[in-house]
Formats: structure tokens, C-alpha cells, sequence
């Protein structure tokens, strides 16, 4: 097969050959319901990510060191070769292992979370330790953490993230939209109105080409004014399901706790969105603070980690345009303040594992979550970890999905970029796969899912139930069902 050239979200160009599989257990046609997405599916977008995009991503990484190297080399001095060399030989190795359906192996160097990774990987039943044969989140995950696994255990770029020149030339070329968005957005009032503008425009920029076309103006716009947040109006057609008002009810309902716990996806120009959205949270009390957790390594390309928020507010404070360097140095201050804080990073976030298992997995990061108002969850990585990477009936209720992961009242916001859906209504995922077949990897459909928490009959595992109901009035509730769309907003 001839090679073809495809460009990938970050504008990678990356070779689509497909060498011969050794792999005899694979399976024609795309995942059937009621099954963990895998690359044993050929007509899923999973066995497309592994025979395809994922060799291409790590010839990239090959192509980011070998061209950095003058650059390491003057940093470092000539020695980084050795370090350059063997991370090459490494990831050509990990290809080598994914063309060929090999067992995963265990971690051996300084990985910090190397136990329970490896504790993981001996729990998975034999035939499921194989790239192509394994859950899709699990192999997936796995590549990710055994790429930044070879930086780690160099001498010298221990700390190098192979993707961050991505992240930061996202952020460059938003320039207009960020000036747009930045001067549209200030001194807005509290009204619902305003909070489901900007969660949409939040949403929206998970779709990753949004920075380049969905906020361009004419000159003869006004760029300063609210109209600007209306033309988001024109692009939510495709917002599936939307519990907007159920999760500014949750902001605005009376108590003692008004933390929200922000589990980030990407950097760059979403980055940007999300401090927008977070600014406006605090500014008008809909969040005492906000925790923003981040990735601890190198992860799916574009996440976020924590030197990215750091460059993110730097590279806006010292920007020469007035509005864009005065709102880098305003998220400063809301930092400097804690009005908005980076949680302590945690490697659950960077586990294969899905979230239900939190409570038993990560006990301390569940503890945290249980302590917010609401926990938002952005982007289509974290969807997939909330369902389980699990393909149910898309007319399931979104509260059944989550597998009884409910440390607090939750809210996920994505674009559909893989098979994993919940909460539609009846029939509705069949009409839009009549009309196009490639709506669920697409990015181009969105929801805004949201549930409460039970908080009266939250226990941990080998504990009394230690959460007492009467700290938590406005919270204790009947179980939610699907949302109807029919709520008011309170205020
Ligand atoms: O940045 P997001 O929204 O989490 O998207 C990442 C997702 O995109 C993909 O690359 C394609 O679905 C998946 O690997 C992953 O789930």
C-alpha cells in the first residue's frame, strides 16, 4: 500500500502506511454496543489511532529531538547526544511493538507512578495486555506514558515535553480571537445568559480548528461587545445535549462550599477559553476558587500541564497588545490570590484507569473532589474515562454511565470525538449516523452533561459514612434523571 499523508489536530503531518499485522484476533467491522472500545475493531476510530496515528505521532517526537538537537546540544553540551540517540532507539522500538501487537511491558525506571502502573498492568488478564487487543483507553494511555517514560529516565531531558512548542504555537496564532474574546468578556454581568455564552464558547473551542474560523469578524463588526458572544448562537446547532441550567442552578445554589474542581484538557487556545470561563466564575462568585488539575507528564499531545499554565500567563503578561498583557496579569493575580490554583498534580489523571475506580484507586483524589461544589470535566479523553471508554446505548442516562463515580456533583462538556455517548435521546444517534457517518469522531457535535451528587449516602470504602448531610443542604437531592432542557435558571 502506497504511503498516504494526513494532517493531524495539531497540524502534524503524519505518513498513514500500514505495514502487515501480525495480529490474527482482529475482528472486521466497527465496536458492538455494550463492548470497551479496542483496536480489535478495524472500523473503529480506535484500530484507526493505533495502526496509524499513533506511529505518526512518534515519528514526530523522533523528528522533534533529532531536529532540537543543536539547540540541546549548545544547552547541554555534546553528551546529550547519548540521550538523544537512545530516546530515538526507544521510541522506534515502542513502534516496532505496536506493529506487531506485542505484551505490554512493565516500567523499570524513575517513573514516579511506575508501581501502580505496573501493579495495573499484571491485574489485566493476559489476552488483554496486547496493544490491539486491550481496551482502547488502556493501550492508548499506555503509549503516552511509555513515550515521556524514556525522556524520564534520560540524563538530561528528564524534563522535556515533546509537545510543547504545539501547545505554545496554538496559543501564537489565536492572537485575534483571544483579543476578540478577551475584550468581549470583560465586566460582564451575572446573568445566566452570560454563564451559557461562555460555557458554549468553552465547549466549542474543545473542537479544535474553532480558533481558526468560528470567531473571525468583519472590520464593520463591533469587536467589544457582547454581540460578539452571541455569534456562538450560530455554531450550537450541533450541542446534543445541554444541561447548562442545571449546572449554573448547581453554582448558584446556597452554601457553605463553592470550590469547583476544573479537570483540564488541553492547552493552548482552549487553555485560554477555560481561564475565561473560570475568570468570570470567580469574578462573580459562582466559585469561592477554582482548582484547576492538570497532567503531570507530557499527555495525548495537547494537555495541559502545569509549565504550560505557567507560560500560558506569562506569554499574555508580557504580550504587547494592552488588553491581552492586562488579562494575563488580572489571572496572575487571580492565581497569586488563589481564586484559582493548581490542585497538586496527581498520576490518576495520567492512569489508564476510568474513573469509577477512582474511589478505590486514588482515595486521596476522590477526597478532594467530594470537597468542591462541582466538578467540571472537559474535553473527550475525560468523557471516555467517565464512561468507561464503554460503548452503552446512547439513549443511557448519563448518572448510570458514571458507574456510581460521585464524589460531588458533576458536569462533563465535550465534543464527541470518538464512540462514547450517553444521554441522547431516543433514536436521535441513528438519525445523525444516517445523515453522517463520521459525526462521533468528527468533533463537530457537543454536549453539556450534568448530575448531582448524593452526598447523604456517600461512603468510602471500610468507612462510616463520614459526610454529614447537614453540611450539605442545597446539595442533598433525589437522584437526578436525565435532564429535560426544561429547568429554569435560579436568579
Ligand atoms: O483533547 P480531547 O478532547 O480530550 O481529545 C482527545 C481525544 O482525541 C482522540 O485523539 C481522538 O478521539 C482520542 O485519542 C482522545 O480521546
Amino acid at each position: 500500500m502506497s504511503p498516504q499523508i494526513r494532517v493531524n489536530k495539531m497540524g502534524w503531518r503524519i505518513s498513514t502506511h500500514s505495514e502487515r499485522s501480525t495480529n490474527t484476533d482482529l475482528m472486521e467491522g466497527p465496536t458492538p454496543r455494550h463492548s470497551l472500545l479496542s483496536g480489535r475493531y478495524k472500523q473503529s476510530f480506535a484500530y484507526l489511532t493505533l495502526r496509524s496515528r499513533m506511529p505518526g505521532i512518534m515519528q514526530q517526537v523522533i523528528m522533534r529531538v533529532v531536529n532540537d538537537l543543536p539547540m540541546l546540544e549548545e544547552k547541554f553540551g555534546e553528551e546529550v547526544r547519548k540521550d538523544v540517540k537512545q530516546i530515538v532507539d526507544a521510541i522506534e522500538r515502542l513502534k516496532m511493538e505496536l506493529n506487531r501487537d506485542r505484551q505490554f511491558l512493565q516500567f523499570h525506571g524513575n517513573e514516579p507512578d511506575k508501581a501502580e502502573w505496573n501493579a495495573f498492568l499484571s491485574e489485566l488478564p493476559r489476552p488483554k495486555r496486547t496493544f490491539f487487543r486491550a481496551c482502547w483507553l488502556h493501550a492508548e494511555c499506555y503509549l503516552y506514558r511509555r513515550i515521556f517514560s524514556f525522556f524520564e529516565n534520560s540524563r538530561f531531558l528528564h524534563n522535556f515535553d515533546c509537545f510543547d512548542h504545539l501547545k505554545q504555537e496554538d496559543l501564537i496564532i489565536s492572537e485575534e480571537t483571544m483579543k476578540i474574546l478577551a475584550k468581549a468578556t470583560r465586566d460582564l454581568p451575572k446573568t445566566f445568559d452570560n454563564f451559557h455564552k461562555l460555557l458554549r464558547i468553552n465547549l466549542w473551542c474543545n473542537h479544535f480548528e474553532i480558533q481558526l474560523g468560528a470567531f473571525t469578524f468583519t472590520e464593520e463588526e463591533p469587536q467589544n461587545d457582547i454581540n460578539v458572544l452571541a455569534k456562538v448562537a450560530d455554531i450550537d446547532r450541533v450541542l446534543l445535549v445541554n444541561d447548562s441550567v442545571l449546572v449554573w442552578n448547581c453554582l448558584m445554589k446556597p452554601g457553605p462550599n463553592g470550590i469547583v474542581d476544573y479537570i483540564c484538557d488541553n492547552g493552548g487556545f482552549e487553555f485560554f477559553a477555560d481561564m475565561v470561563l473560570l475568570e468570570y466564575m470567580v469574578d462573580n462568585n459562582l466559585a469561592t476558587q477554582v482548582r484547576l488539575h492538570v497532567k503531570a507528564i507530557p499527555w495525548y499531545i495537547s494537555d495541559l500541564t502545569r509549565p504550560d499554565v505557567e507560560w500560558t500567563i506569562n506569554y499574555l503578561v508580557h504580550h504587547e497588545d494592552e488588553c491581552l498583557s492586562a488579562l494575563g496579569k488580572k489571572w496572575a493575580r487571580l492565581i497569586s490570590s488563589e481564586k484559582i490554583v493548581i490542585a497538586p498534580v496527581s498520576h490518576f489523571w495520567t492512569g489508564p484507569q476510568p474513573y469509577f475506580v477512582m474511589v478505590e484507586s486514588d482515595i486521596e483524589l476522590y477526597r478532594v473532589l467530594t470537597n468542591s461544589r462541582l466538578a467540571i470535566f472537559k474535553g473527550d479523553l475525560n468523557y471516555r474515562k467517565l464512561m468507561g471508554d464503554y460503548i452503552w446505548d446512547s439513549a443511557e442516562e448519563f448518572i448510570t454511565c458514571l458507574r456510581g463515580f460521585r464524589p460531588t456533583n458533576i458536569c462533563a462538556m465535550r465534543t464527541v470525538k470518538c464512540e462514547v455517548v450517553c444521554g441522547l435521546p431516543e433514536g436521535m444517534a441513528d438519525t445523525l449516523l444516517r445523515n453522517d457517518h463520521t459525526w462521533m469522531i468528527s468533533g463537530s457535535y457537543g454536549v453539556i452533561q450534568y448530575t448531582d451528587s448524593l452526598k447523604c449516602s456517600c461512603a468510602f470504602p471500610g468507612e462510616e459514612n463520614n459526610i454529614k448531610s447537614e453540611h450539605w443542604p442545597a446539595l442533598v437531592q433525589p437522584r437526578s434523571g436525565r435532564s429535560t432542557g426544561a429547568q429554569t435558571p435560579i436568579g
